[in-house]
């Protein structure tokens, strides 16, 4: 490969502070490994004294990867490390010359996890069980206020938060993990921060450890990082960012890009280069993704350019139902069986339809970051103990999960004396004995009993209708959808996807058994090595295919329902950062790039989303 000049001149960079200020697909990646090999090659810097920190392991691995293809070498490898892989060392060396330990509580089997430890004490405070969307978004609430190195009573000035006492609850946790040395991901950065700035040993010796450090992604970097990183390089300050702030997606974990337009004033006497050729892309696919870029405010505003030619106009496909969006894709793949095709979407969720539709017609694909919630969620749980109930209504067990989630006039109090009043009659002869039962209550006991048995009899999919539409579970998820953390949109996406799974399964047995294979698929994806790959944009960072289809483009999905409302309320910032994601997608395909909606989602009119409106509003896409 060529370099270009302007890439030279970058690579070229030997001692001091720099900043390389690129747009996608202009070479960071490739910049920062030439880079690598010119100080080893020309300059005869040893290979372990240059850091290159990256933001992923996955990305990590890719660097090497490209680092040894490129230069076919085999000799000593520089290392190429996550941040906090980097903090892990510090942490450990630190916690050796104390003659400490401390444990990790990331992982959810270990004994002590931070998920369980939070359960206990949001119970102990609350007296209530926290729901798994409030547990994770304590961590990310945690892992912000870390990053961005404020206080937890900062950051809820500013912050409308779902989590009662959190303060209160935040606090207990760090005096926990401190009076047991345990450390979540997040501390490995603060602590690092902790140990650098109060222990010069240490201190001086990662100094001299590396005389070269790389940061890539440096849009992503938050606040705590970047003093980390200035620390270790300090005071020779040769250290080398590449960044993209279009590219920042991690506002909501505490990336801080706004960091990146102050180089100067923390390096007065830094250098910055410029990328502005796009190598990636064709000319359609660079001119609507800056058009599309251009629209935020919040952003540098930089000169964009490629050479390379024009080819297959950025098509936009509004599909009548999703059905109809995934019919497309089968079609589409066939016809491109040599090319390396990415389908990404904004939400894990997405995934479940098209992966159903692809496992159906035996497609291999590679899948990125998925993570297996669906098959653990609430609402499959919930549509579990409704069809077990109606198969054996002598459950009480069972039927006093259900009872309030649907209609029917059932008190707590008549279900506590369905429990300690148990003939052998089922579940609704026992709530008859009831004492003093009007007639209302009665005929109402009755056409439940009815509603069951009807539903017992039923195929699973329309088993699932009736259960949501017929016995009324659809207000239940109305009432409490925003309290368990979803919108209710999202929550019937599932219902459909739940649907479409459940088809042909006419019994319990067989829904599990479709599910559980489906569940299967999908963690095996991970290992495949196909040229389809699914992925969110979020895992899709730093990659590129020939052709890339963005799916499910709905208003409220992408972009999402919250950043409309904030962007309503006069707020834009994550509105604008839904938009920079659309443009990482928009920018990792090389050839072809193609946006699907849809019309109707099961029976419910859906509005396509905004950014097709403007993408629309800026060229013909016909
Ligand atoms: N000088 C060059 N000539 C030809 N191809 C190049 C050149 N520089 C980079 N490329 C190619 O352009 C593509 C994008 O490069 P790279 O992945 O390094 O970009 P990037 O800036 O890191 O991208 P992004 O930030 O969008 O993830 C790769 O396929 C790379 O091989």
């Amino acid at each position: 490969m060529q370099l270009s000049e302007e890439q030279k001149y970058a690579v070229a960079h030997l001692y001091g502070p720099a900043l390389v200020l690129a747009v996608p697909g202009s070479g960071k990646t490739t910049v920062l490994i030439h880079r690598i090999y010119n100080l080893i090659n020309s300059k005869k810097i040893n290979p372990n004294k240059i850091l290159s920190i990256t933001f992923s392991k996955a990305s990590a691995l890719d660097m090497k990867r490209r680092y040894q293809t490129f230069f076919h070498e085999n000799s000593t490898i520089p290392p190429f490390m996550t941040i906090h892989a980097f903090c892990y060392e510090i942490i450990r060396a630190h916690a050796k010359k104390e003659s400490r330990r401390y444990s990790l509580i990331e992982d959810e089997s270990a004994n002590v996890n931070k998920y369980a430890l939070i359960s206990s004490i949001y119970k102990s405070i609350n007296n209530n069980i926290i729901t798994e969307e409030k547990l994770e978004n304590f961590f990310s609430y945690v892992g912000y206020i870390k990053n961005m190195c404020i206080t937890p009573e900062e950051f809820t000035k500013h912050k409308k938060i779902d989590i009662e006492n959190f303060i209160e609850i935040f606090y207990m946790y760090e005096k926990y993990k401190n009076e047991n040395n345990y450390i979540d991901f997040d501390d490995m950065l603060s602590k690092t921060y902790e140990i650098l700035t109060t222990n010069n040993k240490i201190l001086d010796y990662y100094r001299q450890k590396y005389d070269f450090i790389q940061l890539d992604e440096g849009q992503d970097t938050s606040i705590i990082q970047l003093k980390i990183i200035n620390l270790i390089s300090s005071p020779s300050n040769n250290i080398f960012i590449v960044a993209d702030d279009d590219q920042s997606i991690y506002g909501f974990r505490g990336a801080y890009p706004k960091q990146l337009l102050e180089f100067n004033k923390i390096y007065p006497n830094g250098s910055i280069y410029y990328l502005k050729e796009n190598y990636r892309s064709s000319k359609n696919i660079v001119d609507a993704s800056y058009s599309f870029i251009s629209k935020n405010v919040n952003r540098y505003d930089k000169d964009i350019f490629t050479n390379n030619p024009y080819k297959s106009p950025v098509k936009i496909l509004k599909f009548k139902s999703i059905l109809d969006q995934y019919g497309f894709i089968i079609e589409d793949i066939n016809k491109n069986l040599d090319k390396s095709i990415a389908i990404l979407y904004r939400n894990n969720l997405s995934s479940i339809g098209l992966i159903h539709f692809l496992n159906k017609k035996n497609y291999k694909f590679y899948m990125r970051d998925f993570k297996l919630k669906f098959f653990n969620h609430w609402l499959l749980r919930d549509i579990f103990f409704f069809i077990e109930f109606a198969h054996n209504p002598k459950d009480i067990h069972t039927y006093s999960k259900i009872y309030y989630k649907k209609k029917g006039y059932i008190s707590k109090k008549m279900v506590s004396w369905a429990y300690t009043n148990t003939k052998n009659g089922n579940v609704f002869s026992n709530l008859l004995s009831y004492p003093g039962l009007s007639e209302f209550y009665k005929t109402r006991i009755r056409e439940l009993e009815l509603d069951f048995k009807k539903l017992c009899n039923l195929p699973i999919k329309d088993a699932i209708d009736y259960i949501v539409f017929d016995l009324n579970y659809n207000d239940y998820i109305k009432e409490n959808c925003n309290r368990l953390g979803y919108t209710y949109e999202t929550i019937m996406q599932m219902v459909f996807y739940l649907k479409l799974i459940a088809e042909n399964a006419n019994t319990i047995d067989e829904f599990r058994f479709k599910l559980a294979g489906l569940e299967n698929v999908i963690k095996q994806s991970s290992q495949e090595k196909a040229s389809l790959t699914l992925s969110t944009i979020h895992g899709a960072k730093g990659l590129e295919f020939d052709k890339v289809i963005i799916i499910d483009l709905i208003n409220g999905q992408f972009p999402s329902s919250s950043s409309i409302d904030l962007r309503n309320e006069g707020s834009s910032l994550e509105f604008e950062e839904e938009r920079r994601l659309f443009y990482v997608g928009m920018t990792r395909a090389k050839e072809e790039l193609v946006l699907t909606c849809y019309n109707v989602l099961d029976s419910t009119i859906v509005k396509q989303s905004e950014f097709i409106d403007e993408l629309y509003r800026m060229k013909d896409f016909k």
